[in-house]
């Protein structure tokens, strides 16, 4: 299988073989720069350009290419598309983080000022007691 992805500024185009990872079935793709193959291309440079921008393995494959082809396709290998997703879940988790424990100093706070305040109140009231019984 294969994918098209157009070059920045259109000065070519790039083509991915697209493999599929047998244990976590996560496509990989391979890209392929065929700017200097446009005008070589038997096919004609229409077709490639018209594929560009988006996955072509089908329209690869429904041409028949030879294995000379698939040989001569190599030679414009560029490398791979790294599909790992951005770490922005990750970022969110940091976020999270800070109110989780902001609200727990804030019920800690709470529990604090709880128990001078009963020992004031318990004393405020033990005295009125001794008072009156004087
Ligand atoms: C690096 C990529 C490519 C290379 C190196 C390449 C190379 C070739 C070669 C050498 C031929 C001559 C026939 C053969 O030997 O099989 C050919 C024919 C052809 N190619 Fe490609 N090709 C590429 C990509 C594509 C793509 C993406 C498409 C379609 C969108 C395409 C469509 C065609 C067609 C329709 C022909 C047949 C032309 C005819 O018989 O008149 N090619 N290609």
């Amino acid at each position: 299988m294969s994918l098209l992805a157009y070059k920045n500024l259109g000065l070519g185009y790039l083509r991915c073989l697209r493999h599929m990872n047998n244990n976590l079935e996560i496509p990989e793709y391979e890209v392929y720069d065929v700017s200097t193959y446009l005008e070589e291309h038997p096919g004609g440079d229409d077709v490639l350009l018209g594929a560009t921008g988006k996955d072509a393995t089908d329209e690869f494959e429904d041409a028949g290419h030879s294995k000379s082809a698939r040989e001569l396709m190599e030679t414009f290998c560029i490398g791979e598309l790294d599909l790992a997703p951005p770490a922005i879940p990750e970022l969110e988790i940091y976020t999270k983080q800070p109110t989780d424990i902001t609200q727990k100093l804030k019920d800690l706070r709470k529990q604090y000022w709880a128990v001078p305040v009963a020992v004031v109140g318990i004393s405020v009231v033990i005295g009125v007691l001794y008072w009156r019984r004087r």
